[in-house]
């Protein structure tokens, strides 16, 4: 059964040391997020009852703000007002799509003209599904921003026409007597809010006509810690460039956005345009976000954040009724234990969280060889994105109880009444470990997060879970009769595995494409756990 010893390493292991890490300034003093209480709707001070009435219509659990959203709401409508820009660092779940949304959506609810002055940048196409399916951050947004009379829309990756995204963002003048003068003059926004990836951004500032950024007064750039990876940075210093106001800047800023832009360089209005009263160089409001921030000088410091408050729950932080557990086995058992131990959950929803695309693959493959009585399918970067959205569809109407996922599935998704995280594969990184135990225990419900351990990675398991502050976990026996149970059938369930892949194999051995196929890339990491 499940292992409870510890090896005599685990025992005499020595403290790690602690490394001393460079922090900016203003992050050595954070408001502290834990001392906030949730507020009731109607307590929340200057709360335009329109948005109190909106909320309270998403379903019957919106009666109050979340400690993270009444701290941001004081630090811009509250006595805040907008003078610093925030840095948010708050655990999975808690609330921080809201924290951002209805503070701007409040302070935009008297513009008069329609322009584009809210910018929200989300990181992955896979956050970018769930906004298309409106469960994220637009469907926040489209919540409320319609009791105010505002508008939201979306430029997002995926196989949308561009024409279509374009007629959403830009209107275009109607035909007056035939004739149209003018028309880049005439081309207004269409929205004003847009909640964008940073390609399909890129690509509106670049080539869409009357696509501008010179009103925007918010910048939100939600999972910061992944949007100053390498390969998203181009969007950034696009969008302080086009949105400088500065006027000793002026002419730099022109010149520079000429080169990079073409002539869809944008010249930023005054201040009075914009909504700051009495400020003749207004400056944009950045707020960014992160369960998982970095601390690191020289990422934060490109975000040019002005004057920054930083509001956090402490350095990592699990959701507080998410309960850890651990499992201990042979290498050879482990396809077995997950199988028992998903038969134990009595198909709760779960999401089991595999090393790579292709032990996504072989391991879902191999759990429905056991027939158990529920619905497992995979969700890995291995489908197309059509598939992958309905999968995620049926698994959050109910119709399909487990998930087995790669890492593509961790950030930002939100699913509700998933009861169980379960980490067949051990996650590296504790950032990794945060986003994946993240998908349950969301929006203070409770939640278990479950993790497969071989014997030589339970040492590194217990440092991870210190950089959560957690000193122990609980381990977990999958009871004895479902162990039995399962144990009688897994050599006919391991046969029965191998076949399916071999018949994989030839069906893509007669493809064109072989070469490319996950057969020969494949880890075959669950057809060595069953050899
Ligand atoms: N004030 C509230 N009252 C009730 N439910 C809320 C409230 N605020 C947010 N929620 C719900 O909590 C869930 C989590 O919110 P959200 O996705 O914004 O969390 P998050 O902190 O951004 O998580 P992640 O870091 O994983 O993206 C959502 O289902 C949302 O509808």
């Amino acid at each position: 059964m499940v292992s409870t010893k510890r090896k005599s390493s685990e025992m005499v292991e020595e403290e790690p040391k602690q490394k001393k890490i460079p922090v900016l300034p203003w992050m050595r003093a954070p408001i502290n997020v834990n001392l906030i209480e949730d507020i009731l709707l109607e307590h929340v001070p200057g709360l335009d009852p329109r948005l109190v009435e909106a909320l309270s219509n998403i379903n019957e659990n919106f009666t109050t703000l979340y400690p993270i959203q009444y701290a941001v709401w004081k630090q811009t409508i509250g006595p805040g007002q907008f003078e610093r820009d925030l840095c948010i660092h708050s655990p999975t779940g808690s609330g921080k799509t809201l924290s951002y949304a209805l503070p701007i959506v409040q302070s935009l609810s008297t513009r008069n003209v329609r322009r584009l002055r809210a910018l929200v940048v989300l990181p992955s196409r896979d956050l970018a599904v769930q906004i298309r399916l409106r469960t994220l951050v637009k469907s926040v947004f489209e919540s409320i921003a319609p009791a105010v009379g505002l508008t939201v829309g979306s430029a997002i990756g995926g196989k949308g026409k561009m024409s279509d995204e374009i007629a959403q963002l830009i209107k275009r003048p109607e035909l007056e007597a035939g004739v149209w003068y003018d028309p880049e003059k005439e081309l207004e926004s269409g929205v004003d809010i847009l909640v964008a990836t940073p390609g399909k951004l890129m690509n509106h500032i670049k080539t869409t006509k009357g696509f501008t950024l010179e009103h925007l007064q918010f910048l939100v750039v939600d999972e910061i810690d992944k949007l100053l990876g390498e390969e998203y940075q181009d969007f950034l210093r696009a969008v302080l460039l086009l949105t400088r106001s500065d006027e000793e800047h002026q002419f730099s800023h022109m010149r520079a956005s000429q080169s990079l832009f073409g002539p869809l360089r944008t010249i930023r209005r005054s201040g009075n345009e914009r909504g700051f009263k009495g400020k003749s160089s207004p400056r944009l409001v950045k707020m960014v976000l992160s369960a998982t921030l970095t601390q690191s000088p020289s990422k934060l410091s490109k975000l040019d954040l002005h004057h920054p408050l930083f509001l956090s729950t402490g350095r990592y932080k699990l959701p507080d009724k998410l309960q850890l557990f651990k499992l201990t086995c042979e290498v050879k058992s482990k396809p077995l234990y997950l199988a028992a131990l998903l038969h134990e959950l009595k198909g709760e929803q779960s999401v089991v969280f595999a090393k790579s695309k292709d032990s996504t693959h072989e391991l879902c493959t191999m759990l429905n060889c056991f027939d158990l009585p529920f619905k497992i399918k995979e969700y890995s970067a291995f489908q197309p994105q059509s598939l992958r959205s309905k999968t995620l569809e049926k698994f959050r109407e109910g119709k399909i109880q487990v998930l087995i996922a790669s890492d593509a599935m961790t950030r930002g998704m939100d699913v509700a009444g998933v009861r169980n995280v379960i980490n067949y594969a051990m996650p590296f990184h504790v950032r990794t470990y945060i986003h994946r135990a993240g998908r349950t225990a969301r929006a203070g419900n409770s939640g278990h997060c479950f993790t497969f351990l071989a014997r030589n990675q339970v040492v590194e398991f217990k440092k991870l879970l210190k950089e959560v502050d957690k000193d122990s976990c609980s381990v977990h026996n999958v009871p004895e009769d479902i162990f039995e149970k399962l144990s009688s059938v897994y050599d006919s369930a391991k046969q029965k595995y191998k076949e399916c892949m071999q018949q994989e194999k030839f069906k893509k051995r007669r493809q064109m494409n072989f070469q490319s196929s996950r057969a020969s890339e494949g880890s075959m990491e669950i057809s060595q756990e069953v050899e």
